[in-house]
């Protein structure tokens, strides 16, 4: 359940006579329960590409299917992480995390011991209570990782969702996501421009290059990171320190320069 795929996909903005043509023919399967982060240059369609997925927009060539059926609005079975972490100021934490299931009309008493379970799991019990603007940055989007996973959808969309957050708060967050994505893993599609974020948290990067926007390569951590054993390590910086590590990094990297370099030639 859960599995992604973007079939020789186009978006033009404008006419097609006068139009910018920002994706062209882009292929990506992401499988059931995988993480998927896509790296690639300003602009070149990562956005787009991810709100096609959650039924935000609509491709104007080819088709973006869930499970395989063509995606036309969003719906339940996808939740979207965003930057700016758009959580209701008007509700207490537990309250935010609680609205998805309350739509979804989930009984009381069961919204009570998912809300409370998440809460213990993101380490956010002791902030319950508190309204959004008593919460620092990282703690906003501790809630809003929290309020989508609550949900248990089949596919997570996260937009750079740590692109605001200090460096350290960010470390933080990735261990945590390494932590949840790891025991209850969901087919995820996470945006980053940090490469080391995207070796770090991800069972595979996509690299995608611009003008037109689209997908140039594909690079396989999970297999690196299973067989170095990874996960044995608790502390991101140890893994960071890995020579496995840093040759997937600086592959990434180099694939990444060879495109500007391109740009600017
Ligand atoms: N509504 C729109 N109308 C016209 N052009 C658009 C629209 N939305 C996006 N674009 C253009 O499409 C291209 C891809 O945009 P998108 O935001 O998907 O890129 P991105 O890779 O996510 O960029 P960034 O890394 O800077 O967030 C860009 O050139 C952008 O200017």
């Amino acid at each position: 359940m859960g599995a992604i795929r973007f079939d020789n996909v186009g978006r033009i903005y404008g006419t097609k006579q006068d139009g910018f043509e920002a994706l062209k023919g882009v292929n990506l399967d992401i499988a059931d329960r995988e993480f998927m982060a896509v790296v690639g240059p300003s602009g070149c369609g990562k956005t787009t590409c991810l709100r096609f997925v959650a039924g935000f927009d609509q491709p104007t060539s080819g088709i973006v299917s869930v499970d395989g059926v063509q995606v036309t609005k969003p719906g339940p079975d996808r939740a979207v992480v965003f930057q700016q972490f758009a959580l209701m100021p008007w509700k207490t934490v537990c309250e935010n995390i609680e609205l998805g299931l309350r739509n979804k009309g989930v009984p009381k008493a069961e919204r009570i011991k998912k809300v409370n379970d998440i809460l213990a799991l993101m380490s956010l019990t002791s902030y319950a209570d508190a309204f959004p603007h008593q919460l620092s940055g990282g703690m906003q989007q501790r809630v809003s990782i929290a309020r989508a996973y609550v949900l248990d959808p089949e596919v997570l969309l996260m937009d750079e969702p740590f692109g605001a957050l200090d460096a350290q708060t960010r470390v933080v967050m990735q261990e945590e996501l390494v932590r949840l994505a790891r025991r209850n893993p969901r087919t995820v599609m996470f945006i980053t421009h940090a490469v080391e974020e995207a070796v770090y948290l991800a069972d595979r990067v996509a690299i995608m290059a611009r003008q037109p926007g689209r997908v140039k390569e594909i690079i396989d951590i999970r297999s690196v990171r299973e067989a170095e054993r990874w996960d044995d390590h608790e502390k991101i910086e140890d893994v960071m320190d890995l020579e496995s590590f840093v040759h997937l990094r600086t592959q990434i990297w180099r694939s990444l320069r060879q495109e500007k370099a391109m740009e600017i030639a």
